[in-house]
Order: C-alpha cells, then sequence, then structure tokens
C-alpha cells in the first residue's frame, strides 16, 4: 500500500475561496451587494436547461480575494436561512459613514453602528434582501474586505476538531465571553488581517441549531 504523506498538508498552500447559497432574486441581491456593499460582479450564468442560474460578486477578483456564489432557482424566490448561520463580515474603515451610504440605498440596518458589546471594535449589521445577515466591522485596510464567514455551532471542540483535522484550518484566535454566555472560535489558514476567516460561535447550552438553507463553504488551494 503507497505510504501516506502526511506532511504535505502542511505544506499546502491553501485559502477560503467562496461561500455558495441560494437567494430568491439574483439581481434583486446583485444590485444590493454592488450599489450598497460595494462588491464587485465578477461573472454571471445562466443555466436553463437545469432551470437555475449563478452570479459571483467579490472585492476584488478571484484570484486573490473570497467571493460569494449566489444561486437562484426558477421560481424559488424564498429560503429558511437557518440559525445555524451567524452572519458574513465586512471590513471598512468607517461602519457609521458605510452604515449611512446603506441606508440610504434602502439597507435593512438591524443593529447600528456603535461598539461590540464587551468590546470596543465599531460594528453593525444589515440584513441582506433574502435576511442573510452581514456585520460591518471597523478595521484598518485590509487587503480583502470579505473577512468573516461566521456560524453558529453546537459543540465548538467538535467543529475545532473537524475544521482542523478534515480542512487543514488553524485556530488563529479563541474568545470566551461569559457575560454574554458564547464563545468564539476564529479558524484561518492565515492569521485575521491576511485572509477571510471562518468564525465559529457557541452559545453556552444551544446543541443544535437549524440548518435552513444550508450554507456551505467550499474550501480551496492553488
Ligand atoms: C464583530 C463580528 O464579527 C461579530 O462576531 S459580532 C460579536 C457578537 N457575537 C455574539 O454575540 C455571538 C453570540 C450571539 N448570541 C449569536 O449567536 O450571534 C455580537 O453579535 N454582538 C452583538 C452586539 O450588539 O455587539
Ligand atoms: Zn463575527
Amino acid at each position: 500500500m503507497a505510504e501516506i504523506d502526511l506532511e504535505w498538508p502542511k505544506k499546502d498552500d491553501r485559502r477560503l475561496l467562496h461561500v455558495v447559497y441560494r437567494v430568491g432574486d439574483l439581481e434583486r441581491t446583485i444590485k444590493f451587494y454592488t450599489e450598497a456593499l460595494g462588491m464587485n460582479l465578477l461573472r454571471q450564468r445562466d443555466v436553463p436547461e437545469e432551470k437555475y442560474a449563478n452570479a459571483f460578486l467579490g472585492f476584488g477578483d478571484e484570484q486573490s480575494h473570497f467571493v460569494v456564489e449566489l444561486t437562484y432557482n426558477y421560481g424559488v424566490t424564498s429560503y429558511d436561512v437557518g440559525d445555524g448561520f451567524g452572519h458574513f463580515a465586512i471590513a471598512t474603515q468607517d461602519v457609521y459613514k458605510l452604515v449611512e451610504h446603506i441606508r440610504a440605498k434602502g439597507g435593512n440596518i438591524t443593529r447600528e453602528a456603535g461598539p461590540v458589546q464587551g468590546g470596543t471594535t465599531v460594528i453593525a449589521f444589515v440584513k441582506d434582501p433574502d435576511g442573510y445577515t452581514f456585520a460591518l466591522v471597523q478595521r484598518p485596510i485590509v487587503h480583502d474586505p470579505f473577512c468573516q464567514i461566521s456560524l453558529r455551532v453546537g459543540d465548538l471542540e467538535r467543529a475545532i476538531k473537524f475544521y482542523e483535522k478534515a480542512l487543514g484550518l488553524k485556530v488563529v484566535r479563541k474568545v470566551d465571553n461569559p457575560e454574554n454566555k458564547y464563545t468564539i472560535a476564529i479558524l484561518g489558514y492565515k492569521e485575521e488581517d491576511d485572509a477571510t476567516v471562518l468564525e465559529l460561535t457557541y452559545n453556552y447550552g444551544v446543541t443544535e441549531y437549524s440548518k435552513g438553507n444550508c450554507l456551505c463553504t467550499d474550501c480551496c488551494w492553488y
């Protein structure tokens, strides 16, 4: 039997490539992501023989930026987002200014700009047309503004073990927040300022979440 190279994964240059999820109106979401959030429409295709269309958007080209792949299934106009999905996060140098821009574009601000509970980082939340939440996070200029995918998990150590062993992600930060009864773990292939990361949130005592639209995150490597 061929010898398994256990060292190869440690040398493999990986990054989180894109996240794919379903939307009820492709043009409505493209308009919001480009005009309100500032993303670029990178490519779009229609697959009539399979009755779906999709579009890729991000803050830069796919060779160096994390992107969203939106899927529209003909005739399906809404989805249950589910509470296992937490948020996407966009880094910006001025959350207050971006909130006013999004509000002027008709965006649904669900949490006004201000310091995060128990911390100092200025954040805000906005819901997109399908109900997916985007956290706006005030940070200095970063390579890719699309900085985070956040999921809620029922067992943090079990989830960490999966993402480390199966996908080779590493825990780059872990914070327990007993006052608000949750713990987060940030996993990435690089540090938070250098790559889009996966944030896992464990709410004390909550062991199950509805998968809803069953978000899936493709991780890919060069
Ligand atoms: C900064 C951005 O990336 C965040 O993660 S927001 C931090 C904080 N997260 C939680 O409270 C997680 C537990 C919560 N019960 C949940 O399941 O989402 C947050 O959302 N703070 C809200 C605030 O107003 O500060
Ligand atoms: Zn987050």
